[in-house]
């Protein structure tokens, strides 16, 4: 009795948790455990739904393709065929993990294999080409399954979607939802998603399905961009994805977003004109022109090389899909529990493992970064984890240390997916209690523990608005905003150690002797000068040249945007966009600051928190900003003739871009690097691409150079 409500204890925990996680995972928000806050790996969650489906296979829970517990208020799509999920071999340990797929393929091979009694395999009755998997067996059997019954191709890591169309063209897109059939409606959103034709070649009706995922190369992009805008960084690419098209309110803010589709399968189309898998993707590339991920011949000695060419891909993966190639076969195979939603037979996914290390830490680094909070390093002896040497990982906070009782000495696990960062998941042996400096690494600043938004975001943090280490990096932060390449960290640290530099101001009082008494030598100090002043191409200028050009830069104030100036500052939660939303309202940096709380809070996009931190950080720092106001003189938004007026600029300009950007703002009006139903003129370039026709699309005039001359000259 009592190990009968244990048991049915466990049942309803893992239910909880697996519904918490799904909601997440669907949100495309960090999956985190529901009582620890510690983030889940897809390994962890998998094994949580093994262990629910040992206790009770019969659970609500497999009855659906996920458990989230996200309720959308948006349009559906019903998806006709549902839209399922694929059953995995997935497991810690690689002999069950194998054990898995031969099974797997033993069930899904041809009938003569498929149901041959024990021992009587390798009789010559049966078919003598059959491929064996040496060294293995299943079931007490050797391991074989038949050549081109099977094809293998990669599991993309995204976001399920299918794509309809009728007559060739697109009429309605939808996610995968958790019942398979009602999913999220993005057919507005689709529209910007590289690699989703609005028609195609053939007036063909069908549905098209695949993944919508962000590259690598873009996922970057994004990164940079979400930085310079001083936004909070995605965890993955998957995540962003998944958040990215969910622009229910605003469909085109999904072009910034930079995702990509990837078919993976044709359904409801009529008298298709291929058999196979591999003859599907074939045609879906060479005929419709869409992107199919490439599925090739399966043999078993094969996973591994495809896993070990995941670095060579430009999208994340988390496995490989193996299925019977003949897609009738497959069909014929039917399908796991409900006969229309149930997973299918016919395919399975085979997840590439998670590497675990148990390493000791041999010694723990604290880091203060440019916001106070000190972070832990745990430093430990090498280990070969998913293809690298791993000798650090991150603490994640002061919080996860006690609750994990994390010290030198403590045998940790670290894990790591791919090219994922590796992760310390938790701790396996000699647990103490963490010791946390008491003073500053940088500044020697008595330090805090703060709570952060939970009790687990508990943080150590330098309280010291003076130091050193949070300032060297918001001295960084500055230069970066502004485009000052060629002074970095180390350089700007050496000159905040010498005593030279401690404010924005002094960058700009910095002599060449200055300089040079921090250590640098009369190359170094003046390069260091030519970039703070921003000169052009320095290094190919001798020294005299370049003295000559920083006492003729130093003559003048820098005029700068004044958005630039204040996301330069790098104040928490008010970056580029908070900048140029100021800026919109009060249309000069004197009247910011003289803005109440209440005045700042009414600028749209500045929220009550943000407002009091601007307002905080603007009159502690008066005087550090008066200063500043000495040497750069922020910009106030022309107004002109083109005030009002939005324009966006696509393709090559022999005079470059930003020449003609210059003009158009010196006149009042603004540039963006996306179309929008906001837009007045798209200027074209040569090469202009998606942007014309999108603007084609949404009616906006498309200008030349020429046209855009006359614009100014009436302007002027
Ligand atoms: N870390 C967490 O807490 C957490 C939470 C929820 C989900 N997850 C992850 O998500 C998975 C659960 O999602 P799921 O059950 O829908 O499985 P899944 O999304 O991992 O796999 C099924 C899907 O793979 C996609 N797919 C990609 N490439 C394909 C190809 N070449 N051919 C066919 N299909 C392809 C299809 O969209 C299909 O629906 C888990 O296994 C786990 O890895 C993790
Ligand atoms: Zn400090």
């Amino acid at each position: 009795m009592a190990k009968a409500t244990k048991q049915s204890d466990r049942v309803q925990t893992l239910e909880r948790i697996i519904a918490h996680l799904d909601t997440q995972y669907e949100q495309g928000i960090a999956c985190t455990h529901p009582d620890t806050g510690v983030l889940v790996s897809d390994g962890e969650y998998d094994a949580l739904r093994r262990e629910l489906q040992t206790l009770n296979p019969q659970s609500t829970l497999f009855e659906t393709a996920t458990a989230s517990q996200l309720e959308s208020a948006v349009a559906k799509v019903v998806h006709h065929p549902p839209l399922t999920s694929i059953e995995k071999a997935s497991h810690e340990d690689l002999a069950v993990q194998q054990q898995m797929l031969f099974k797997w393929l033993r069930g899904a091979d041809d009938p003569a294999v498929a149901e041959a009694p024990a021992g009587e395999l390798f009789a010559d009755a049966l078919p003598d080409d059959l491929i064996t998997v040496d060294g293995m067996s299943y079931d007490g059997q050797p391991v074989v399954y038949s050549p081109d019954r099977f094809y293998a191709a990669y599991k993309l890591d995204g976001v399920a979607i299918a794509l309809y169309y009728e007559q060739g063209k697109l009429v309605r897109a939808g996610l995968r939802p958790r019942d398979g059939i009602n999913g999220e409606d993005v057919t507005a959103q689709v529209r910007y998603v590289a690699g989703v034709p609005d028609k195609l070649p053939k007036k063909i009706s069908c549905s098209i399905r695949g993944e919508l995922i962000c590259k690598l190369s873009d996922f970057e992009k994004v990164q940079a961009e979400l930085a310079d805008e001083g936004e909070k960084l995605r965890a993955n690419p998957r995540n962003h994805t998944a958040g990215g098209i969910r622009q229910f309110k605003n469909p085109e803010k999904t072009a910034r977003m930079r995702i990509s589709f990837i078919a993976y399968t044709i359904e409801a189309l009529d008298h298709p004109p291929y058999k196979t898998e591999i003859e599907r993707a074939r045609w879906c590339q060479e005929t419709l022109g869409i992107h199919y991920i490439e599925p090739q011949p399966f043999r078993f000695e094969n996973l591994q090389a495809m896993e070990d060419a995941v670095p060579t891909l430009d999208f994340e993966v988390d496995g490989v899909v193996i299925g019977v190639n003949d897609l009738e076969d497959q069909e014929q195979l039917g399908r796991h529990g409900d006969p229309r939603t149930g997973n299918p037979k016919g395919k399975i996914a085979w997840k590439f493992r998670e590497e675990e290390a148990t390493p000791v830490i041999r010694d723990i680094q604290w880091q203060t970064g440019r916001t106070g909070k000190i972070v832990a390093v745990a430093i430990f002896d090498p280990v070969r984890l998913a293809g690298t040497n791993v000798t650090r990982a991150t603490l994640h906070n002061a919080g996860f240390m006690l609750r994990n009782q994390i010290t030198i000495g403590s045998t940790i696990a670290v894990r790591k997916a791919g090219k994922i960062i590796p992760k310390v998941t938790g701790v396996i042996a000699g647990q103490g209690e963490p010791q946390f400096p008491d003073h500053c690494p940088a500044c020697k600043a008595k330090t805090q523990l703060q709570q952060g938004g939970t009790e687990e975001m508990l943080e150590l943090v330098c309280p010291n608005p003076d130091c050193s280490a949070q300032n060297v990096h918001g001295l960084c932060h500055y230069l970066s905003t502004f485009g000052v390449v060629g002074l970095g960290e180390s350089r700007v640290r050496t000159m905040v150690e010498g005593g030279k530099v401690a404010t924005h101001a002094d960058f700009y009082r910095l002599e060449l002797e200055d300089a040079m008494e921090c250590g640098l030598t009369e190359r170094q100090s003046l390069l260091a000068l030519a970039a703070v002043h921003m000169i052009p191409a320095p290094d190919k200028m001798k020294n005299e040249e370049l003295g000559i050009a920083i006492a003729t830069a130093r003559q003048s104030k820098k005029q700068v945007p004044l958005w630039q100036l204040f996301a330069a500052f790098g104040i928490e939660a008010a970056g580029k966009s908070a900048g140029k939303a100021l800026e919109d309202h009060f249309s000069s940096f004197d009247a910011i600051r003289a803005a109440t709380v209440q005045q700042l809070i009414e600028v749209g996009d500045v929220g009550e928190k943000t407002a009091e931190t601007v307002s905080s950080y603007l009159s502690t720092n008066a005087a550090a900003i008066d200063d500043l106001l000495n040497y750069v003189e922020p910009q106030s938004p022309k107004t002109g003739l083109l005030t009002g007026k939005n324009f966006c600029f696509s393709g090559g300009f022999p005079e470059g871009k930003r020449h003609w950007e210059q003009r158009v703002e010196e006149l009042g009006g603004k540039c963006s690097g996306s179309v929008s139903k906001k837009t007045h003129y798209l200027v074209a370039g040569t090469a202009s691409g998606s942007k014309s026709e999108k603007a084609e699309k949404l009616g906006i005039p498309i200008i030349d150079t020429d046209e855009l001359q006359k614009l100014l000259q009436a302007g002027s």
